[in-house]
Parts: C-alpha cells; structure tokens; sequence
C-alpha cells in the first residue's frame, strides 16, 4: 500500500477496506483497497459490471438516488470523505467526470463551465480557472457561445473535463473518457490527461479501454465482481504480463497510438492549477 491509513495529503488518495451495496441486495464492491498517491495516474479496470463506477460514486459521493450503503475508509487529505455529497467532495478538491459525458445540451459552452466552477471563491478564481481551461482546450474557447449540444463527441467529452477542471481539482476522476470517441480523439483526449496530470492533479481513471489507460498510468487496479483481483505498477513487466493474459482483450491499433512513446503532439504552456 502507497502512504498510510490516515496520513493522505493533498492529491493523495486512500481507500480501504470499501464495500458497497445497493439496496442491501447487490454487493457491487467486497475489501476494495486501492492507493491514488498525490501527482499520479491510477487506472482501474474491470469487466463491465466489475464495480468500477461504483467505486467512483463512492468517493464522489454521487449515491444519492442508488440507495446504496457504504462501508470501509476513503481518506483524502487527511480526513474521512465517506458520508460526505458531492458539493463537498468537491469543495475538498475531488471531482469526478461522469460516465457518458452528462453536458447540458442546451446550455452554451461557456454556460456549462459556470456550473463547474460554483464552488469557487471569488470571481477571480473563476475567471482564472475559466482561462486555464480554455488554454488546455482551445476548441472550448472558439466555441463558447455555442449549445453544448451542438459540439461533436469528443469536444463534448472536453467539455465534460473541462467542467471538472473549474473546480481546479486536486483529484479527477474520470470515468470512461474514451467511451464512443474515434481512435484520433482517443489519443487527443489521452494527451489531455497527459497534460492536467502534468499539472499536478492526480487522476483516478476508469477505462474499458484498456491500452488507452496503461499507457497513461503509474499504477493499475484490476477489479472482478467488486473485489481487486490484480494491481501494481504499470513498469513492472510481470503485472503487465498478467493484465494482458487476464483481461485486456485489446491490442493497440494502428492510430490509436496513446503509449508513453507516443510522439508527442505540440502542447500550449500550461500553468499547474492543482491546489496546493
Ligand atoms: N444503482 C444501482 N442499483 C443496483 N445495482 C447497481 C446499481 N448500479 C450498479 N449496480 C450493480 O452493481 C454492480 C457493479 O456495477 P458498476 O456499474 O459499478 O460496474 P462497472 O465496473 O462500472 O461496470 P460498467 O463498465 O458496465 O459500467 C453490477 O452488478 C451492477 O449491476
């Protein structure tokens, strides 16, 4: 286990022992131990039905309508974040990007990141939270004015992040970012995870893509039927080995190249807008 019980820091994520029950029938997550160290990539994959969104409703605090119980320790920067809801997990620094997407079609872009940033202070704080999204995804800027609706997938799932990103998390978490994206806009999207990590936010991703979220994690959480069945470090050549002979029935293709080799794409400078 990465860092204690008790001891997290900020960008320092640690669950222990969780589980996880809707409606006192479906036990969706049994013993989960997983560590997000500060400044770090954590991927978590599974089967569907695995109990991979679970585990982010959890931390996220997004069980409200699940009827769901949970029992177990998710410690973040030094304190408890179970029982909390989602506005203050998010004021703490943790925020999560719903599988899906879950824009407002109607709302215009620039109407959509306002509802990112409510949890911030002052007005300055949003108008420079709101710059540094439209530096990481200058597609948003272009296009603010415009229905969200109106945007293609893949901006829409930047709009998505972007969302996430006025809150200035020091946690993101995203489920499923590559979800129904080419394999063109899965490597921009991945780059884009590249670059916020870069900035010293942690990440806690969830993928069915499974190439995708090796390439871009330090460490991985193999999940099956609510239990970690695999985890380790993504340079240790043996837990590799084994991810691939147990579960990724993916092989990168030609074009959807996300690996740590990758070329790398231009990218704007970017200011590091974690909270320290
Ligand atoms: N709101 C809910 N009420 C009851 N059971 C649920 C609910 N949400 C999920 N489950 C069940 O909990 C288990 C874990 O589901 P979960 O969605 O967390 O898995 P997952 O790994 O994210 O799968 P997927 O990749 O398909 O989203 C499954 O058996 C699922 O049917």
């Amino acid at each position: 286990m990465i860092g204690g019980r008790g001891s997290t820091g900020v960008g320092e994520l640690e669950i222990a022992d969780l589980a996880l029950n809707y409606g006192g029938v479906v036990r969706a997550l049994n013993g989960v131990n997983l560590s997000l160290p500060a400044g770090s990539v954590v991927a978590l994959l599974g089967p569907n039905g695995a109990g991979k969104t679970s585990l982010l409703r959890a931390v996220s605090g997004n069980l409200r309508h699940h009827r769901a119980s949970v029992k177990g320790e998710i410690r973040y920067a030094g304190t408890s974040l179970v029982g909390l809801g989602p506005a203050e997990t998010v004021r703490r620094g943790v925020v999560q990007v719903p599988e899906g997407r879950r824009i407002f079609a109607s709302l215009t872009v620039e109407e959509n990141l306002t509802l990112g940033g409510q949890a911030l202070r002052s007005q300055q704080d949003f108008q420079s939270a709101q710059e540094r999204v439209f530096e990481l995804f200058p597609v948003l800027a272009e296009r603010r004015k415009q229905p969200g609706g109106l945007l293609s997938g893949g901006e829409q799932q930047m709009l998505a992040i972007g969302r996430a990103m006025m809150a200035s998390p020091s946690v993101l978490m995203l489920d499923e970012p590559s979800l129904g994206l080419a394999p063109k806009m899965i490597a921009t999207i991945a780059d884009i995870i590249r670059s916020i990590n870069a900035m010293g936010t942690s990440i806690l991703l969830i993928e069915q893509n499974a190439t995708m979220a090796l390439a871009l994690a330090h460490h991985a959480y193999v999940l099956g039927l609510g239990r970690v069945v695999l985890s380790g470090a993504t340079s240790d050549p043996g837990l590799m080995g084994e991810v691939r002979r147990l579960y990724l029935g993916d092989t990168p293709h030609e074009g959807e190249v996300v690996g740590k080799s990758s070329p790398a794409r231009p990218r704007p400078t970017l200011t590091r807008w974690a909270r320290s």
